[in-house]
């Protein structure tokens, strides 16, 4: 196995030191770049570039060839377990991810079957293994699945949402099937992280998108709870190295200090909170990851510099911060500006390394 030339992003997550913040960006392949636009009209539609090894590989490797990134992240997406799970995942330009199949009663639930990662999603382990052979060691390479109540939202609307009816009256109504279907998606998202990690992903981090949309109490037992089941089951050391897991819930400023007791190395932080509040409320117990609001890319390159300067000043010294934005970059983002912030995070951050 390759030696990794660049492993900031790893130490990091294990609040090793580093020289400067490693930096990557949720979303980074996509289309507010030219090329990744170009592919996916090639490849036919955004599943066609997921299910090709060579096109996945492709992406994921674009923003790296323009950017000083210290990670890559899979090019996939979080739906392709309810698509394993039968329920015809499509996209309609300009709507966002669809289901042909609605999982909206006990019977429905119940009757889903829990894929197998190799058999059935065959198509990203063969996308990992593909950009692992390609990346050669550049950099270390983040695979990621979904939270089991994001993935629950999506496969009990249909799709995207901005109330959460449907899924939240489901939850009210029959909390016992909510729980079949978050404990079916827990082991699914379990196994499926297990066949990343032996796959070749280095780091694992799990999306938890719309977790923060519940109240306080909901969210301990129809998200963190099953987000647990999954840390408890994941495979931590591979290829002799530890296997750091990050989790992500957007709008889970909160709760930060039961998601840090979950036993994970790191925690995905929004725009929302303040990094050194968030620093001093885990303690030791996590490394941060975050968390510039992504609509700053929007700004100037100086104003850009600015916020990264205040992000990185709100931290503080010594390791254990991995910088990013706080949810993914948007397609409008000039990829310039993207550049100015990568930059950015290195210049200003090797003052907070010294000694
Ligand atoms: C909720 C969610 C989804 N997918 C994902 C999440 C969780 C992260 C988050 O909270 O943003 C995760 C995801 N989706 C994608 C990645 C790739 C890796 C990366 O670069 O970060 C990752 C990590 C590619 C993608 N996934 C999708 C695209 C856009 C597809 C395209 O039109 O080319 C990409 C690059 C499609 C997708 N997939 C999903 C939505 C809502 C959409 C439509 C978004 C849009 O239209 O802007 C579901």
């Amino acid at each position: 196995m390759t030696a990794l030339k660049n492993d900031r992003f790893l130490r990091a997550l294990l609040k090793q030191p580093v020289d400067v913040t490693p930096v990557w960006m949720m979303r980074q392949a996509g289309r507010y770049l030219p090329e990744y636009r170009a592919s996916r009209a090639r490849a036919g539609g955004f599943m066609d570039l997921c299910m090709n090894a060579e096109m996945a590989c492709e992406v994921t490797l674009q923003p790296l060839e323009r950017y000083p990134l210290d990670a890559a992240i899979l090019f996939s997406d979080i739906l392709t377990i309810p698509d394993a799970m039968g329920l015809g995942l499509y996209f309609e330009t300009g709507e966002g991810p669809r289901f042909r199949k609605v999982v909206d009663t006990a019977e429905a639930i119940d009757a889903l079957p829990i894929p197998d990662p190799e058999k059935d999603l065959g198509y990203v382990m063969n996308a990992v293994r593909t950009i692992r052979k390609e990346l050669n060691g550049r950099v270390p390479l983040i695979g990621f699945a979904g939270s089991p109540w994001t993935l629950a939202t999506y496969m009990v609307e249909g799709g995207s949402s901005k109330d959460f009816r449907k899924s939240k009256a489901l939850l009210y109504d029959d909390p016992q099937a909510m729980h079949v279907l978050l404990d079916k998606l827990a082991q699914s998202v379990t196994s499926y992280l297990n066949a990343q990690i032996l796959a070749g992903a280095q780091a694992v981090q799990i999306f938890d998108s719309w977790g923060g949309s519940l109240s306080s109490a909901a969210y301990q037992e129809f998200s963190l709870a099953y987000m647990q089941k999954i840390v408890n089951g994941l495979i931590r050391e591979h290829e002799g190295r530890r296997v750091p897991v990050i989790l992500f819930t957007k709008g889970g400023g909160l709760w930060l200090e039961s998601m840090a007791d979950t036993g994970v190395e790191a925690l995905g932080i929004d725009w929302t909170c303040d990094m050194g509040v968030a620093r001093k409320r885990v303690g030791d117990k996590v490394a941060l990851q975050g968390n510039m609001d992504p609509t700053v890319l929007y700004a100037n390159p100086t104003a850009i510099e600015k916020e990264v300067g205040r992000i990185l000043e709100s931290y503080g010294s010594g390791p254990g911060h991995i910088f990013n934005l706080g949810h993914g970059i948007t397609p409008e983002v000039k990829p310039e500006n993207a550049g100015a912030f990568i930059n950015a995070v290195h210049d200003l951050s090797a003052k907070y390394h010294q000694g």
